[in-house]
């Protein structure tokens, strides 16, 4: 057994490896988490007061001498650190180690010799371990930010005593309100910290670990331990501890929701309650986390969990990401990204992103896409016509497969519609984010910039407002949301300066290209001129700055000319809160939305369904494409009138794109 490599600094850590003590039964004993643990952070040779395991040459009356002894240690695999002969007492000598694995492996040549009748002392070892307790170590981690939050509470409720005027009031009730959350979220952090630990342990002791009513393991690890991958999950804990995802808070919960739907989905056989709506804030961790924590804790059993997103290039980052946070805790294979469709793609690994368009696909030649056994869609707020049709379908499939469960993810959707959808199936909300997004609304009717040929005004007051954050602002990228290409490709031309680098994103540039937008250059501020390309699901490392021209091209059939007409138009308020929620992930941010407040409170809440924008034909083509033939049965989220229905498939007749026979037409 080898232990995992030595990492230096945390007490926490410390404890952490003390996972691989082994008794003298050679079952792993519970670590010093509790009770003692050891160090394994000493460089070597290093002096200390005392070692971590001392073996003990146990005798009657054989004695051996500093020669004998010296002999003895050189046919072992490892040189103690130190040891001793004793001339008197049970003991004949003792040879002093600090790390587990080379203490295992003594021990083990020891006995061999014995046996082999090379010596007849019987090895002994001995524990010498000291470890401060998980609280202490929880105190040190989060603490402090306990203490200071504790602190301020106290103060405002101090303040709140004394007279205030009712504005001021609320101010602070509002603030300590904030403060009482996040004191709670880490609260809640610590308590699931110790619960993903105590799993660990509970299964490396074979302790009997009955699965809660409706509950369900946050780890699953298996008969045969695999240390170096315990290990990392333990490590991964710790990070999970330190970095406060929201979504952390509520792991267990979150499991327990989905363990509970798998349950009541066994005892009865009609009541389709699979699917679960998780909505929470932009940043908090839904789509790195939660697949993480299915795979975990093994809910899924042995099909794929496949995460959808939008875009190719959120699929693409997610992948890398998820891949880098579970490092050494699953198979090298087991986080897969296929952002685009392929009939060689194999559903063998433990997570997959994919594109919803790449999923339909799949859909096409494997209809019961049998080797998947959880759907997260993500970003379902976009609405797009693949994720209507994704959901539709999938909403099918559920009365199909029983084993099949659907998990609908967003920051900004309409959980009660889609909810409702789902045979009123449960919502779970994610409360709190990592860090505060501070939103400036600046107008910018009064700079009377003008447009320049094809770019509207907008697009010079975003120049603007970029040159102004950076020329004023301190260090951080900026991103800033225009329309399309042409705005983006125009904006970086105008932004040129020494102290900055200015980078295009949008859906046409090729994958390499796209990509400079997460590397850094060092010693110029980064700002990314974007479409709507950035507005969900990505991080970008290092933004701190959101500008919002408050503007989105979007495509939308008008009946009256029988045309689709592509227009700028103002975005939902669910597009204002994701572009804001670019800013926030690795740092506090701002976000300056270049229209007023009063702009904002206008807006629609969410962006109108593909399916209302494009001709109603092209949403039946799809459809037949899929193998329907009954468009009229389709079960759309946003349902179409039958007339609309019938009209669109008698337009798609007569412009000979469909035969009359391939459909069940009334
Ligand atoms: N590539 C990355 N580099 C650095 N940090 C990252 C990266 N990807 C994710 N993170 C961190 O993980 C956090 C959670 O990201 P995740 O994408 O899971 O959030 P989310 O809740 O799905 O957000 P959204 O609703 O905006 O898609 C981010 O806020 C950020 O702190």
């Amino acid at each position: 057994m080898i232990l995992p490599p030595t990492i230096a600094g945390s007490r926490l850590r410390r404890c952490i490896t003390s996972t691989a003590i082994v008794q003298s039964n050679n079952r792993p004993c519970r670590p010093g988490y509790y009770s003692s643990s050891y160090e394994l952070d000493r460089p070597p040779g290093h002096s200390h007061k005392s070692p971590n395991f001392v073996i003990q040459l146990r005798s009657g009356n054989w004695r051996i001498n500093r020669y004998a002894l010296d002999d003895l240690i050189d046919k072992l695999p490892f040189a103690p650190r130190s040891s001793f002969v004793f001339s008197k007492g049970f003991l004949s000598g003792s040879l002093l180690y600090d790390q587990w694995s080379e203490t295992l492996e003594v021990i083990v040549k020891l006995w061999r010799m014995r046996l082999s009748g090379s010596h007849s002392f019987t090895p002994w070892v001995k524990r010498n371990v000291e470890v401060p307790s998980d609280e202490d170590e929880l105190k040190a981690r989060v603490g402090e930010k306990l203490e200071l939050l504790r602190d301020e509470i106290c103060e405002l409720s101090r303040l709140l005593k004394n007279r205030n005027n009712l504005r001021v009031c609320n101010e602070f009730l509002k603030k300590r309100e904030g403060l009482e959350k996040e004191s709670d979220l880490i609260r809640k952090r610590i308590e699931e910290f110790k619960r993903g630990i105590e799993c660990i342990i509970q299964q490396l002791e074979e302790t009997s670990l009955e699965e809660e009513e409706g509950g369900s393991r946050v780890f699953k690890i298996g008969t045969v331990f695999d240390w170096s991958k315990i290990h990392c999950l333990m490590m991964r804990e710790c990070r999970r501890l330190d970095d406060g995802l929201p979504i952390f808070a509520f792991r267990q919960q979150i499991l327990r929701q989905i363990h509970y739907q798998q349950i009541s989905a066994l005892v009865a056989l009609y009541n389709h309650q699979r699917v679960t709506v998780l909505i929470g804030e932009t940043g908090s961790g839904k789509s790195t986390q939660l697949v993480q924590f299915l795979a975990d804790c093994g809910v899924t059993g042995n099909g794929s969990i496949v995460c959808t997103q939008p875009r190719k290039l959120a699929a693409n980052s997610l992948a890398q990401r998820v891949k880098q946070e579970s490092e050494g805790c699953y198979e090298d294979t087991s986080i897969i990204c296929y952002p685009s469709y392929s009939s060689g793609h194999k559903f063998d690994s433990k997570v997959v992103f994919m594109t919803d368009h790449c999923l339909l696909q799949h859909y096409m030649v494997d209809k019961t896409l049998s080797k998947i056994s959880c759907i997260i869609v993500d970003e379902a707020h976009e609405r797009s016509l693949d994720t209507d049709l994704l959901l539709a379908l999938i909403k099918n499939l559920l009365l199909q497969r029983l084993d099949l469960r659907l998990v609908i993810m967003s920051a900004t959707a309409d959980a009660a519609q889609l909810a409702d959808y789902f045979f009123g199936c449960g919502t779970f909300h994610v409360a709190g984010r990592t860090f505060p997004v501070d939103i400036e609304y600046v107008p910018c009717e009064s700079t009377g910039c003008l447009g320049v040929g094809p770019i509207s005004s907008y697009v010079c007051d975003v120049v603007k407002m970029v040159t102004e954050i950076h020329e004023t602002e301190g260090e951080g990228t900026i991103l800033a949301f225009l329309t399309s290409q042409i705005e983006v490709e125009w904006a970086c031309e105008k932004f040129q300066t020494l102290s900055a680098i200015s980078l295009p994103l949008h859906g046409k540039l090729s994958y390499e290209e796209q990509h400079r937008v997460f590397l850094s250059y060092p010693g110029k501020r980064k700002v990314i001129f974007t479409t709507n390309v950035a507005e969900t699901s990505l991080t970008i490392p290092g933004v701190k700055y959101v500008v919002d021209s408050g503007m989105v091209k979007e495509s939308r059939f008008e009946p009256g000319t029988c045309m689709s007409i592509l227009r700028i138009c103002n975005v939902s308020q669910s597009s204002a809160k994701q572009r804001a929620g670019r800013a926030g992930r690795t740092g506090p941010g701002r976000c300056y939305r270049l229209y007023s407040e009063s702009d904002f409170e206008g807006m629609s809440h969410h962006q109108d369904p593909e399916i209302r924008k494009v001709h109603l034909g092209v949403a039946v083509l799809r459809i037949l494409a899929l193998g329907i033939k009954n468009v009229h049965d389709f079960d759309f989220v946003d349902a179409p009138s039958p007339k609309a229905i019938e009209m669109a498939t008698r337009n798609l007749v007569q412009l000979g794109a469909v035969w009359k026979k391939m459909m069940l037409m009334n």
